[in-house]
Order: C-alpha cells, then structure tokens, then sequence
C-alpha cells in the first residue's frame, strides 16, 4: 500500500487543464428485464465537481453505483459498457473491489456511522486497507480527517463517544471524514444534504467546495440550487439517458437541450 495516501501528500491543488478521472463508456444499467441506463458516455474531470440532475428515477443513483460497483451488491443489476478509472477498467474481473471502492469512496443520503465511537468510525477504514503503520500514525490519519471534514474542533474532546450520539450534519460530515480517512481519489455522493438542515446543508456544501482541491467529486441532488452552487460540471439525466452535460453556469443559464430547459424551468421533476 502506497504510503503516501495516508498522509494526504497529493499532487497541485487545482490544474488548469483537467485530466479525465473516470471516463465512462456506452454504460447501460439493467435490473432484471427493466432498463434503467441507456448508454450513458460521459467523462468526470479530477478534482472538480459533477453535478448529476434530472427527475426522479431517471437513473442518477444507478449511474453512481456503477462508478465504484455499488451495483454489484444488487442481484438483479447487469451492468454493461465500460468505466475507466485513471484508464483501467473498473470492471475488469482481476480487480479488487474493496479496493476501488476505498480509491473511490462514498457518502450516502442518510448519515450511517458505524454503532461505535466517534475515533473508530474515521480509524476502521485505515485498519482494514493497512494505512497506518503504528498507532501514533493511525491518530495522525483520524485527526487529519476530521479536520479536513471540518468537524474535529466540535468533536475533539469527546472522541470515544459514539458517532450515532452527534446532530445529523455533524454524522454526515463524520461519514464524510470516514471517507477522507482511506485518501479516496474520488468521492461519490448521493444526495448528502437531503437529510439535513439549511445550516448542516450549508456547511458539507462549504466543505464539498473545499474538498475539491483534493478530491474528484460526483454528486447526485434534486436540489438545483446546490447543483449551481457546488459543481463546476452539471451533468441532466432524463429516463435512463444522459441528456446534457456542461459547464454548471451554462447548464443553468443557457442549456442547449430542451429537457434541462424544462427542467431547470420547473416544468417537470
Ligand atoms: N434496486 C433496484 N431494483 C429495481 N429497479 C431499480 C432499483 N434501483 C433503481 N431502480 C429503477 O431504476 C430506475 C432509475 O432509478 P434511480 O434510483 O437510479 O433513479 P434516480 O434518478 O436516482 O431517482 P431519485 O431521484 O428518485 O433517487 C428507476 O426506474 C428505478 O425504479
């Protein structure tokens, strides 16, 4: 294990010209004989944000799933086409998951700690991938974590209390440290603030917008107002297929697709 992800030594914060991080390729989701992706071909650039919108069902959680496997865990779910990670296929059977899914974290719409102590749901995800070589590096990874996820000066004194025992926008930032924790590439969140208040919501938006400098971020929202102001990229899913995908200003100003106009416009979702 490379050393140098537990200890956040990344390359420059924000390059001008953005590599593509995840490419996806002609992906097309079935659960048993219905079809919920279409071919979906789109491209995530590193350490910015994507935004997936569109109406409900139109296939915004699937299309997350795919990109760290998630759907392997549903019996009825096949998935065909192609997910490139930094150009190798996530789905190539050689892989091994539990290590994509920590290079390509996830956070979840209900906040889910772990029934265990504040420490133990940051330190159990570095124990697992063997981050930390010694205790003393170990506390290193949890405190760094919780300070990148803004929460450690709220919880610092009150570590081995448990996780559930926290308000639901210091859970979810506490699932967003426990992500941090094993150094992801890219994080995956599904609709994060949609169990949280307007101050909990403001605050993980604050922290999505500093992660980025890190972090490659896909997020799926209902909201359109978290859409425009968290992402660079917006991507506009509509029944299985990938509408439009663009700049996050332009999506929301002047999109080319009728089915963003509706949308954007309140005329359907
Ligand atoms: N586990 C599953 N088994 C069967 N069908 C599913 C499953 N998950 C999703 N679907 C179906 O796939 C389609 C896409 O669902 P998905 O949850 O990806 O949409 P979504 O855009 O994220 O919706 P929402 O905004 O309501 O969360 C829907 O028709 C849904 O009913």
């Amino acid at each position: 294990m490379d050393m140098s992800r537990a200890t956040f030594e990344k390359g420059p914060a924000v390059s001008q010209d953005k590599t593509i991080k995840m490419a996806s390729k002609d992906v097309t989701v079935h659960y048993g004989q219905k079809q919920a992706l279409n071919g979906i071909s789109l491209d995530i650039k590193e350490r910015q944000v994507t935004a997936l919108i569109g109406p409900s069902g139109c296939g915004k959680s699937t299309y997350l799933r795919c990109l760290n496997r998630m759907n392997d865990t549903i019996d009825t779910a096949k998935v065909d086409g192609k997910i490139l990670l930094d150009g190798e296929n996530i789905y190539d059977p050689d892989l091994d998951v539990v290590e994509l899914r920590a290079r390509v974290g996830m956070v979840f719409q209900k906040p889910n700690p772990f029934p265990k102590s504040i420490w133990e749901n940051v330190a159990y995800g570095p124990k697992i991938h063997g981050l930390a070589k010694n205790k003393d590096q170990l506390e290193e990874i949890v405190h760094t974590s919780l300070k990148r996820a803004g929460l450690y000066k709220e919880v610092k004194d009150r570590l081995d209390e448990p996780g559930t025992g926290l308000s639901g926008g210091q859970q979810q930032r506490l699932c967003i440290a426990r992500a941090i924790a094993v150094s992801p590439e890219v994080i995956l969140m599904d609709e994060p603030c949609s169990a949280l208040d307007p101050i909990a919501t403001a605050t993980v938006e604050e922290l999505i917008d500093e992660l980025k400098q890190n972090f490659t971020i896909v997020i799926v929202t209902h909201s359109m107002q978290q859409a425009a102001r968290v992402s660079q990229v917006t991507a506009m899913f509509h029944l299985g297929d990938l509408a439009e995908v663009g700049a996050t200003e332009k999506m929301f100003s002047n999109p080319d697709d009728k089915r963003t106009q509706d949308y954007i416009t309140g005329r359907f979702g």
